[in-house]
């Protein structure tokens, strides 16, 4: 979670970058506070992937400044500078001569950390990734699956413990099961909980389960800067309207949670019982599936009685 007090971690000013005459990202300005969640969001081609590498210098803008820990990034050598960012992208990029072990240990070998430390903080990194390290520390990447690699793509961002990630599409390549199952892992691991992230997706419901703040951009220019729910439910313009329109009722289920339909549910309901943060959503599934199900079904006409009241509160 992001510490508004503290100083931004990330300072965007004026960034704009242009290929030929096409200004493919146009005089974009943000700020991260350290721990936040900031997910850039928007149709293919928009300028997703080429604003996440201004921020590691991967690619060099036209105008406007970079600054982490109040520092110009064009002070700092390229390659430094990307030391201390970790950086996942969807193709993963394994070297595929290096086992899973060494891919892992790529960076902090650079940093020139101790063999002992590196061998633990990568055997824990890929247990936590549910990559048992007995198991798969020494096969090759062309040995595991996509999501196994994706996995391991994320172990390597880890390792030297870097303040800053930046994942571009780190779930592409996933069948849907596999995708929400790691999606599930990622916003449980510990190893992120203090991190600062910029991640780009173009996956509605991704953006909304993962973000703190969503970045929605069109043709490079910034729609709209803020939570899942001012977006969804005070959006700033029509193009945001209609890029949340098709899918409108689920990203309500997910963003409005049992504190807010609590005004509206009967006295005495099984449902107060539950965390007061747990999305309307994962409340359903949990009365129509989960393992903590309640004896009785009623609950499901009266949460979504509850929702629909809920609802109509919201400012639109
Ligand atoms: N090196 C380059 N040279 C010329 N044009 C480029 C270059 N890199 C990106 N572009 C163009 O800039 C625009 C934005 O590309 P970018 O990859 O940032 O978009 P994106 O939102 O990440 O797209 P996607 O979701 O499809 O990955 C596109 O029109 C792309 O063709």
């Amino acid at each position: 979670m992001a510490d508004s007090a503290s100083a931004p971690i990330i300072r965007a000013t004026g960034l704009t970058k242009r290929y030929g005459p096409h200004a493919v990202v146009q005089d974009v300005s943000f700020a991260l506070h350290p721990g936040e969640t900031l997910v850039l969001l928007g149709p293919s081609g928009c300028g997703k992937t080429t604003l996440l590498r201004l921020l590691n210098r991967l690619v060099e803008p036209d105008a406007g400044t970079v600054e982490i820990n109040g520092q110009d990034v064009r002070r700092q050598q390229p390659e430094e500078l990307r030391r201390g960012i970790g950086y996942v992208i969807q193709q993963v990029g394994l070297l595929p001569h290096y086992s899973v072990a060494d891919n892992v240990a790529v960076v902090p070998r650079l940093l020139g950390h101790a063999p002992a430390a590196i061998e633990a903080r990568t055997a824990a990194l890929l247990r936590r990734l549910h990559l048992p390290p007995e198991q798969y520390a020494a096969r090759f990447p062309h040995e595991l699956s996509g999501g196994q690699q994706q996995r391991v793509g994320l172990a390597r961002a880890l390792a030297a413990d870097p303040p800053i990630i930046l994942l571009d599409e780190p779930f592409g390549a996933l069948d849907p099961v596999t995708r929400t199952q790691i999606r599930r892992d990622f916003r449980e691991l510990e190893e992120l909980r203090d991190k600062t992230i910029v991640l780009v997706t173009h996956d509605v419901t991704e953006a909304f389960e993962l973000a703190d703040r969503i970045m929605l951009l069109d043709a490079g220019r910034v729609q709209q800067l803020g939570t899942p729910r001012e977006l969804l439910f005070q959006s700033a313009n029509d193009f945001v309207r209609r890029f949340f329109a098709a899918e409108r009722l689920p990203l309500q289920l997910r963003t409005l949670t049992l504190a807010d339909v609590q005004p509206f549910l009967p006295p005495g309901s099984q449902l107060r019982e539950l965390p007061a943060k747990l999305p309307v959503h994962d409340a359903l599934e949990q009365l129509t599936s989960g393992p903590k199900r309640p004896p009785s079904s009623a609950g499901v006409g009266a949460l979504m009685h509850a929702f629909e009241q809920a609802l109509q509160a919201e400012p639109v």
